[in-house]
């Protein structure tokens, strides 16, 4: 029930960059570095793409914490709402996600909402996921709280990135 997106975003490579250009205040930075690296380890676990820190210039991957307007044409919304967004495989801004800061991020309460989660989500997209219909899958459009010390890729997803990588 995956779907991609039309006109087939993917890399070209499978050697990516990713870079972390700020911290929410909800976290340690410890705790963000960490989340956004075994989100992006759960895509690398099923495909031949590889995921490399830098720390500065321009990664393939760019993380931001930002709030409401940051002139990018998709706004945020304060809390709740929309979570966070990323976008597909492309020159630029392709691939860079956007996490919304005036939502609660945690690491691994119920409250809140998982950074991990997200991430994992949002890095669905950067690779070229678009959502899925399987409310199982993580591609799916709605924020679903799984126990993150037993979550793996679902089944759906694996079938989705491994259409494309
Ligand atoms: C709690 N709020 C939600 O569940 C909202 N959904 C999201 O914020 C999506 C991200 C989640 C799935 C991590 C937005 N998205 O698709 C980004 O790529 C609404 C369903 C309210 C839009
Ligand atoms: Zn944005
Ligand atoms: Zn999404």
């Amino acid at each position: 029930a995956y779907s991609t997106f039309a006109g087939d975003y993917k890399w070209k490579k499978h050697d990516l960059t990713y870079r972390i250009e700020n911290y929410t205040p909800d976290m340690s930075e410890a705790e963000v570095d960490d989340s956004i690296r075994r989100a992006l380890q759960l895509w690398a676990d099923v495909t031949p793409l590889r995921f490399t820190r830098i720390y500065s210039g321009t990664a393939d991957i760019m993380i931001s914490f930002v709030v409401g307007d940051h002139r990018d044409g998709y706004p945020f919304d304060g809390p709740n709402g929309f979570l966070a967004h990323a976008f597909p495989p492309f020159e630029g801004i392709g691939g860079d996600a956007h996490f919304d800061d005036d939502e609660t991020f945690l690491f691994r309460s119920p409250q809140g909402y998982n950074l991990f989660l997200v991430a994992a989500h949002e890095f669905g997209h950067s690779l070229g996921l678009e959502h899925s219909q399987d409310p199982g899958a993580l591609m799916y459009p709605t924020y679903v709280f799984r126990d993150i010390d037993t979550f793996s890729l679902p089944q759906d997803d694996v079938n989705g990135i491994q259409s494309l990588y």
